[in-house]
């Protein structure tokens, strides 16, 4: 029999203890609701029967006002008593089918669900849908399960392939990170999120109709395009041609808005990265949009893996860049072997495939360096093939790469804001700009300017030739960028 079709996009889970001192409960209900909360739960852990039922009657009077549909957590009693849509249901609570056989026809039945394994048990048992998590560390419970953290989402979402199972991810969800979550929450085979759950950011709020409208303006934005990613997405189709001509366009935006670049670097190389943002044209400060991250020697220790680990899952990466062996122990590949924070041997055997699956896996623009780079959004794949081999005889070359991708996927990020209007409609895009083709152009920048530094009548070795690297990447124009730049792109 067919279900009665549930938007999931913003579904509030209740906790009155959350509620801001004098803000009533029923009052809050409806301001969410007039805020576009699009599907309700009424969560009561400490609640006498009684009251709960009470409340749970109240509460579907709201939400059938605004034609919502309300959920009961854990008691099946309450939501047969009231009449209500469906029940959500946990890991250690009453088994789905059970549920099912007391519940009407076509009632709606969620479960939590910590793990892959849980996700496909939940399928097979014919939930409607699985409630994802924990995303983030929340104040609102004392969560047990260990954190899923965004990057972890993708694996549960693909569990759901091929059924028609929703999905909403829980925990530590507010305004402020659910692009994030809705970003980062994507399988390698496309499934998204259809919504989110939110306790706090909503209740706690003396606003709760503002805290759930700005949520929702989010969620439904990124749900009218879930695909995007950091270039110019699916559709658009890059040629070298078209590669080139971005590189030639970014180059000029950098030294015009002279963007402000926050870099985070390791002490050997901090003065080189810096003179090598200035000689392309910025004042190294504070920029808090696309976040470019260099996961120097990540597999040598447990550390550095678990310091990598922690701030991928905190923010989302807009591109990751390494060589061999950082990527390979990023995406726990043994193919590549690192000494030191150096790669060794030959390499992936098929690094197209290698950074378009990264790429896919962490959501964002991958870029591996060595004697040739290799650059993904995920769907492309840019295979860039100058540089020059004193690159790899100074200190801190692959750190100015890093520098320069930065710089270029400010100028990019940058630029498409100015010409964004003001009143601009939300567009659900984490950063804006082609992030592909300004990491494509910060890693060309350093490369070209390696081969015109490395044939210079001053440079005897790798000690005259980082000086003169310097003024060559001062020097570049959009023309030598374009006419040297050696690009293919395989689709
Ligand atoms: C949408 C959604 N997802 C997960 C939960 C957690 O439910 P449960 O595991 O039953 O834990 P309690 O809510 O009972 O503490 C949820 N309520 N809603
Ligand atoms: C009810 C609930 N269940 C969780 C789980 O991980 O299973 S987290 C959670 C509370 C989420 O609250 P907030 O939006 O305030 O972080």
């Amino acid at each position: 029999m067919l279900r009665r079709s549930i938007d999931y996009s913003l579904y509030l889970v209740t906790g009155r203890d959350l509620l801001p001192n004098g803000k009533d409960y029923l009052e809050s209900l409806e301001e969410s609701l007039q805020g576009g909360v699009s599907l309700v739960q009424i969560r009561e852990k400490t609640t006498d029967t009684g009251e709960f039922l009470k409340i749970a009657q109240q509460s579907k009077a709201i939400c059938r006002k605004y034609n919502v549909p309300i959920l009961i957590n854990d008691r099946l009693d309450i939501a047969l008593a009231i009449g209500a849509d469906g029940v959500h249901l946990g890991q250690t609570d009453m088994p789905i089918a059970v549920a099912r056989s007391m519940l009407p026809p076509n009632s709606i039945i969620g479960m939590t669900c910590n793990t892959v394994e849980h996700v496909r048990k939940a399928v097979q048992d014919g939930a409607d849908y699985v409630g994802v998590g924990p995303v983030w560390t929340t104040q609102t419970k004392k969560v047990t399960s260990p954190i899923v953290g965004v990057r972890g989402m993708g694996e549960m979402l693909k569990a759901l392939d091929g059924t028609n199972v929703k999905a909403v991810a829980i925990a530590g969800i507010k305004f402020t990170n659910v692009l994030h979550c809705l970003h980062g929450c994507v399988s390698t085979t496309g499934r998204s999120l259809d919504g989110v759950a939110v306790v706090s950011d909503i209740v706690a709020s003396p606003d709760p109709r503002l805290a759930a409208q700005r949520l929702a303006a989010i969620v439904q934005a990124f749900k009218s395009n879930p695909s995007h990613n950091f270039s110019l997405g699916p559709t658009a189709s890059y040629t070298p041609e078209s590669v080139k001509a971005s590189v030639g366009v970014l180059l000029p935006l950098i030294r015009h808005f002279s963007p402000l670049v926050h870099q985070i670097t390791n002490n050997v190389v901090t003065n080189q990265s810096a003179n090598a943002t200035l000689a392309l044209g910025l004042n190294a400060n504070i920029n808090r949009k696309p976040i470019v991250f260099d996961p120097v020697g990540v597999g040598a220790t447990k550390y550095r893996q678990s310091s990598a680990n922690y701030l991928l899952n905190t923010w989302q990466a807009t591109v990751i860049k390494g060589n061999a062996a950082e990527l390979g122990a990023l995406a726990n590949s043994l193919e590549v072997q690192a000494k030191g924070v150096d790669s060794v041997g030959k390499g992936f055997a098929d690094p197209a495939s290698f950074v378009r699956n990264l790429a896919k896996k962490e959501r964002c623009v991958v870029v591996l360096t060595g004697m040739t780079d290799w650059v993904s959004d995920g769907t492309t794949v840019v295979k860039l093939s100058n540089g020059h081999p004193l690159l790899g005889e100074i200190t801190g070359s692959g750190c100015m790469v890093g520098s320069s991708i930065a710089i270029f996927c400010a100028a990019a990020s940058v630029a498409e804001a100015a010409k964004r209007a003001p009143d601009a409609p939300e567009d659900a895009r984490l950063v804006r700009g082609d992030m592909f083709a300004a990491a494509i152009a910060g890693v060309l920048a350093v490369t070209i300017a390696s081969e015109f530094a490395a044939v210079r009548a001053d440079v005897k070795g790798s000690g005259t030739f980082l000086p003169a690297l310097i003024d060559e990447l001062g020097g570049l124009t959009p023309d030598k960028m374009v006419s040297a730049a050696r690009v293919e792109v395989i689709h």
